[in-house]
């Protein structure tokens, strides 16, 4: 298998302080990661590098087989699929659904003169039918609920077929049963061979779909452990992340933790 992310003692500092300190990190064609960590560990930072939206301080970045710094990456974000809350907050809530995935092709959020052919129309309501919002597709984004907008900027993420798929927090803000429904869409995802290398980014190990392969610990910066998921989600490894002592449980492919 290629490697589809290097990060090799990568560091990133912004006034004075490391969001990054020293982190070596390598995904392979064909896994799923998970990052964990608490605020402020460094969790969006990582991936904003995976994205080629950051660039590091010191230490080397190669994403897809190309180096940060001596790649165009206006080249290299289209093999890229992302979602995170800032890509979200830029949709205009007057778009259609339809077009929140369909620009995607382009790199754009919002309709202006490109064209479609009939090849991406079939791909984008593929992609909402996959996603179970294919009823949506007429709807305007400002309509949609908390669940329904993470499942548009999902298909919107897979729109351009990438190699490289990072969800920033796709659980975020959504209720009981929109998570677990969300979750269960994410899992089928990780369990398709035909998926692109996918890195989710969340705080609760109860957000962690089946079929992730591996886990990344962060915090303040720096790698708690990483590794195979099951070798990795311990009890030690999740205190020593989340800095209390922590019960870690793994049943029907689910994790959930609490309090020791
Ligand atoms: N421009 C900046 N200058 C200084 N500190 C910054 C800057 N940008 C981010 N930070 C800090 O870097 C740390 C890491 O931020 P990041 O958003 O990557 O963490 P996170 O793990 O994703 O957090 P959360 O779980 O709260 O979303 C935070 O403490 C944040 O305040």
């Amino acid at each position: 298998m290629s490697d589809v992310l290097e990060f090799a003692d990568v560091t990133l500092t912004r006034s004075g302080s490391n969001l990054l300190d020293r982190v070596t990190w390598t995904v392979a064609d064909g896994e799923r990661w998970v990052i964990l960590g608490p605020n402020g560990a460094g969790k969006t930072t990582l991936l904003q590098i995976a994205a080629t939206n950051m660039h590091p301080t010191s230490g080397r970045v190669a994403v897809l087989g190309e180096v940060l710094g001596e790649v165009d990456v206006f080249e290299l974000r289209p093999r890229i699929g992302l979602t995170s809350t800032a890509l979200g907050e830029r949709i205009q809530p007057k778009t259609w659904v339809l077009d929140v995935v369909r620009t995607a092709a382009y790199g754009v959020v919002a309709r202006w003169r490109e064209s479609y052919d009939d090849v991406d129309d079939a791909r984008a309501f593929e992609l909402l039918y996959r996603l179970g919002i294919s009823h949506l597709a007429g709807r305007t984004f400002g309509t949609l609920s908390e669940g329904e907008r993470k499942r548009t900027q999902i298909a919107r993420a897979m729109m351009s077929d990438p190699e490289l798929l990072l969800l920033d927090e796709p659980g975020a803000g959504l209720d009981l049963g929109g998570r677990e429904s969300l979750v269960a869409t994410l899992g089928s995802i990780a369990a398709d061979p035909a998926s692109p290398a996918t890195v989710l980014v969340t705080h609760h190990v109860e957000e962690i779909p089946s079929g992730i392969t591996h886990a990344l610990l962060l915090r303040s910066g720096q790698v708690v452990a990483a590794g195979p998921i099951g070798e990795t989600l311990t009890a030690d490894n999740l205190s020593a992340c989340f800095g209390l002592a922590l019960v870690v449980n793994h049943e029907n492919g689910r994790w959930n933790a609490r309090a020791a």
